[in-house]
């Protein structure tokens, strides 16, 4: 029998395969396969996979299959929940990860609630050219705090690869038909992000407190995303000085309860350090046979809850305000 975990950070919910412990690791089409069935049918649904497998010189990889199928560069929400399985597998408590483009630095953190798990984890690397998210709009390099009317009217745009691609923007209220429809048209074949671009609308709160929604790539509207929460924090320390404080954490609120960043701004704005810290839940474990897995064919689960979720609602309804 194979084990499955159901875990989330902020809701964002995603499935973790560990396929040290198969006997004959799935290849890409069933990873992909298997992520549009698990994502769509299983247990309510999630937005991605991750994929656990070993690494030369961190203690394990991990890859994101978005809920459609398509590979992402980077997950932060996911990461978190990686380090804790993998923190938990091998009784460490801090080490390196190694994603599609870099080993990053994660560790375990202080409960974030009784009975709410936490880790950190770095957010690495960050650029703001257009050859690397990709994007292409009037020839500009880089796209910081600049209107671009064909996106939306009275708003104006970042955009940052983290190094997945994030476009963000701030507003005095978030309109979600916006989000949407922008996020959507992105999304699909478009004049301006070729390969899709996460969207973020972020509203400030106070000092180094924000609200971010995200339509992501790949999945859609989602409850956070993280590395979605780390750009948006890093545009909000460089184009809001007056409410970023940066001495402190900056509170990232959202749709599915909120994390905590980091940003160690740098005169060299991509050498800026970010970090997101925020739960790391197992909602549930599954077991199924190792051929079941091959065949995508998940009729035949074993379920069981963990218990952590009540511990995370006793979070959220912690910091409802
Ligand atoms: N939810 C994630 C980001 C997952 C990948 C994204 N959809 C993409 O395609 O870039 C996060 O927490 O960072």
């Amino acid at each position: 029998m194979v084990k499955l975990l159901k875990v989330h950070g902020s809701e964002n919910k995603f499935f973790i395969l560990d396929q040290t412990l198969l006997e004959t690791p799935l290849p890409d089409d069933q990873l992909k396969a298997l992520a549009i069935n698990l994502c769509k049918n299983t247990l309510g649904g999630a937005d991605g996979l991750l994929v656990v497998d070993t690494s030369e010189n961190c203690l394990g990889k991990m890859r994101v299959i978005n809920a459609d199928g398509s590979e992402a560069k980077m997950c932060g929400n996911g990461l978190r929940t990686v380090s804790r399985y993998l923190s938990e597998k091998y009784q460490l408590d801090e080490f390196k990860v190694e994603t599609l483009e870099a080993p990053l630095s994660v560790s375990k953190a202080d409960d974030f609630y009784k009975g709410v798990p936490a880790f950190s984890v770095e957010i690495a690397p960050i650029s703001f050219n257009n050859t690397d998210l990709p994007f292409s709009y009037q020839q500009m390099t880089e796209m910081i705090d600049q209107k671009v009317p064909e996106f939306l009217l009275d708003q104006t745009f970042s955009a940052v690869a983290v190094p997945n691609p994030h476009l963000i923007s701030f507003v005095p209220e978030i309109n979600e038909d916006d989000l949407g429809t922008l996020g959507k048209t992105l999304n699909s074949t478009n004049l301006y992000f070729p390969e899709g671009v996460n969207v973020s609308f972020a509203k400030i709160l106070d000092t180094n407190e924000l609200f971010v929604q995200t339509y992501e790539r790949g999945v859609g509207f989602t409850n956070a995303c993280g590395t979605g929460m780390s750009a948006t924090s890093l545009i909000f320390a460089l184009l809001h000085a007056n409410e970023f404080d940066p001495t402190q954490d900056i509170s990232v609120y959202n749709p599915g309860g909120m994390v905590k960043t980091h940003v160690n701004l740098n005169s060299i704005k991509e050498l800026s350090e970010l970090h997101l810290i925020g739960n790391a839940t197992f909602t549930h474990e599954i077991q199924l046979s190792e051929q079941d897995l091959h065949n995508n064919d998940l009729s035949n689960l074993k379920v069981t809850e963990t218990g952590e979720q009540k511990n995370y609602q006793a979070f959220v309804d912690s910091i409802s305000k």
